[in-house]
């Protein structure tokens, strides 16, 4: 691993509360999927194209993944995040312990707000125009989650709330409610997602498809990308590495929307590998929470220009190119990704 971003989570290790430490960290069940999903990438390889003369990289292909209560790695929370993202679009939590208007604020580049569908309707739609109003200009929401994911580490903990002081401020007031609603997992359809696009213009989502055929669903009910993801290894330990789900996405989707990858993405190396494979861009996880624990804002803008830096010399070695021929398994010889 690149010596900066081991440094960072070293560091991140160090000083968090050890309960706090490992519900970042951890995953679902024996975190098979968990292990994975980096170690997909591991077992990939590119054959670089030469003689294409110097190619510059125009755009850096990468989103801040949503993930949950970033005051518990730092007390600057989603706010710094947000100011580091400069670069990136910053895809924010539902389940963040700083307003959505507020994270928008301290942001310099795009939100996009992250929806778990909640039992009630109404809180639902109240949480779609929070977004609105805020200023995000998507929204994802996350279908892999029907249920909560059982994570043995908080469970050995007995972590399942917030330390007082701490909240999940989207859920504040909501919908004539006063204080605040605890976040739910809900087993929702494809009619709710089309409920979703009818309630309001912004672009929408889906984050945590793997199969083919709900790709192929997706685009037909109208979203404007998918995020295949399972989850960082959180919610089913049976799933494929994200990375091998992402092939059979892009196939499906044969261009009509753009495909972004999550899961075990920790080098410049891992996104040049997920753009060969189809990802129009990858979506980065633990690595900004480790940042962010170590070093606050700072600490998240080291961990995005080491990326970026990774990223720009790996795609300059390629001769500018990222294509799926380029991808070879390794151990088999066999290039191309199943053709
Ligand atoms: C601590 C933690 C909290 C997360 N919270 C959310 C969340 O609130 N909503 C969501 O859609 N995904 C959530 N995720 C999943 C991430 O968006 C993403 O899919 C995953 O972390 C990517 O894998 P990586 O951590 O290996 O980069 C969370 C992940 C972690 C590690
Ligand atoms: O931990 C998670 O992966 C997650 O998605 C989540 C969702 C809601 C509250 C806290 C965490």
């Amino acid at each position: 691993m690149n010596p900066v971003l081991a440094e960072l989570h070293d560091k991140a290790r160090a000083v968090l509360d050890p309960v706090h430490y490992d519900f970042f960290a951890g995953g679902v069940g024996d975190e098979v999927v968990l292990a994975e999903n980096e170690a997909a990438f591991l077992r990939l390889a590119l054959l670089p194209r030469v003689l294409r003369g110097k190619k510059v990289s125009d755009a850096f292909p990468v989103l801040i993944s949503p993930t949950a209560f970033h005051k518990l790695a730092h007390p600057d929370g989603e706010l710094a995040t947000a100011r580091a993202a400069a670069g990136t679009i910053l895809v924010s939590s539902m389940a963040s312990t700083v307003p959505i208007a507020d994270v928008v604020a301290a942001a310099t580049g795009p939100v996009w707000f992250q929806l778990y569908v909640q039992p009630d309707p109404e809180v639902t739609q109240a949480l779609v125009r929070r977004a609105e109003r805020a200023g995000c200009t998507a929204l994802v929401v996350t279908v892999d989650s029907p249920v909560f994911g059982r994570h043995r580490r908080d469970i050995a903990h007995g972590f399942h709330d917030l330390p007082a002081g701490l909240a999940a401020e989207n859920m504040r007031d909501l919908h004539g409610v006063p204080g605040l609603r605890k976040i739910e997992m809900s087993a929702f359809s494809w009619e709710d997602i089309d409920r979703l696009r009818s309630m309001t213009s912004l672009p929408l989502w889906v984050k945590g498809v793997l199969h083919p055929a709900d790709a192929v669903l997706a685009v037909a009910h109208g979203v404007a990308g998918i995020v295949v993801s399972n989850h960082g290894g959180r919610q089913l330990d049976l799933t494929p590495a994200a990375v091998e789900a992402l092939p059979g996405v892009v196939d499906a989707v044969a261009g009509r929307v753009p495909v972004v990858l999550d899961g075990g993405v920790r080098s410049g190396g891992d996104i040049a590998l997920a753009l060969a494979l189809g990802a129009s861009a990858v979506g980065i996880g633990r690595p900004v929470l480790w940042g962010l624990a170590a070093d606050g804002e700072a600490g998240v803008r080291r961990v995005l220009d080491v990326l970026r830096d990774e990223y720009e010399h790996v795609l300059a070695m390629c001769g500018g190119e990222l294509t799926r021929d380029m991808v070879v398994v390794r151990g088999t010889g066999v290039s191309g990704w199943r053709g």
